[in-house]
């Protein structure tokens, strides 16, 4: 590895004597970057594509919260689409704190004219403070099922009229064949990507009671339930999807 490129994921390359569920640890965070990448298919459209919802959005000395920002990578994307905007106030929150001391150092060194607040925190236990936009990049998958709804009312509370809400997530289907293929093809992306099948294995069973997802429908209708007068599922690569919902008039 050279100075400037980006460790490559080999967390799960050997077999694995007591596998241990995964977590946001030091070890991911050295190589989070080429993980999620290479895991996650989309990934980097829906970052782009965030950016660019936020111009529609944010107003001038509007305010945007990160959750689960991992490396703030989202947090990115809105400042460059947004970097006209002189007084915008930036919250990127993460309650690893590897994760979190990384990011602040990250952004600091990317973005040395734009502060962000950078906080290693809980989202659900977090003081919101009113906003216009709210990004959950692949977070709300990582809470207990239960703890899912309570945080987006809190969410929806927080969010000023006509702010918005992106909300990505690794989903399932509720028709078994839809679900195996596109759970399989997920795989086959991994493989493609550079994973054996030994790592894919070993790291679906880490993360087996750690990462819980719903249907897509599920999502949607919990939006509805906590008051979003528009919800739109905007992308979808394989099980993987993003939604945009609106507290307010869409347009
Ligand atoms: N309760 C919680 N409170 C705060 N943070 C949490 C919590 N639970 C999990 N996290 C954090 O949520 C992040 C999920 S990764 C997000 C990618 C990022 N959004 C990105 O756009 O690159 C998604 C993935 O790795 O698949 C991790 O950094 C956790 O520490
Ligand atoms: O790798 C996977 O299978 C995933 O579902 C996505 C992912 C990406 C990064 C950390 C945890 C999960």
């Amino acid at each position: 590895m050279n100075k400037n490129s980006i460790p490559r994921d080999a967390l799960f390359a050997n077999p694995l004597d007591r596998l241990a569920s995964f977590s946001f640890d030091e070890q991911v965070v050295q190589v989070f970057p080429d993980m999620i990448k290479r895991s996650v298919p989309g990934y980097s459209q829906i970052l782009g594509m965030a950016g660019v919802i936020a111009r529609r959005y944010v107003p001038e000395a509007g305010r945007v919260y990160d959750l689960g920002a991992s490396l703030g990578a989202a947090t990115l994307s809105v400042a460059q689409q947004l970097d006209h905007l002189q007084q915008l106030e930036l919250i990127a929150v993460d309650n690893s704190p590897a994760m979190s001391e990384r990011c602040r150092s990250l952004l600091a060194e990317t973005l040395p004219q734009r502060p962000v607040e950078v906080v290693c925190a809980d989202i659900r236990t977090l003081d919101y403070q009113p906003c216009d936009l709210i990004l959950l990049n692949f977070t709300l998958q990582f809470l207990p099922p239960a703890d899912r709804l309570p945080l987006m009312q809190r969410l929806f509370q927080a969010l000023r009229p006509g702010g918005a809400l992106i909300l990505s997530e690794k989903v399932h289907f509720s028709d078994p064949r839809q679900a195996q293929l596109l759970y399989e093809l997920h795989h086959d992306f991994k493989r493609a990507n550079g994973y054996s099948d030994m790592e894919i294995s070993q790291k679906r069973t880490a993360l087996e009671d750690v990462l819980r997802t719903d249907t897509a429908e599920v999502q949607l209708q919990r939006l509805q339930d906590c008051g979003f007068s528009f919800c739109s599922q905007w992308f979808q690569y394989l099980n993987f999807a993003s939604f945009l919902a609106i507290k307010g008039d869409p347009l």
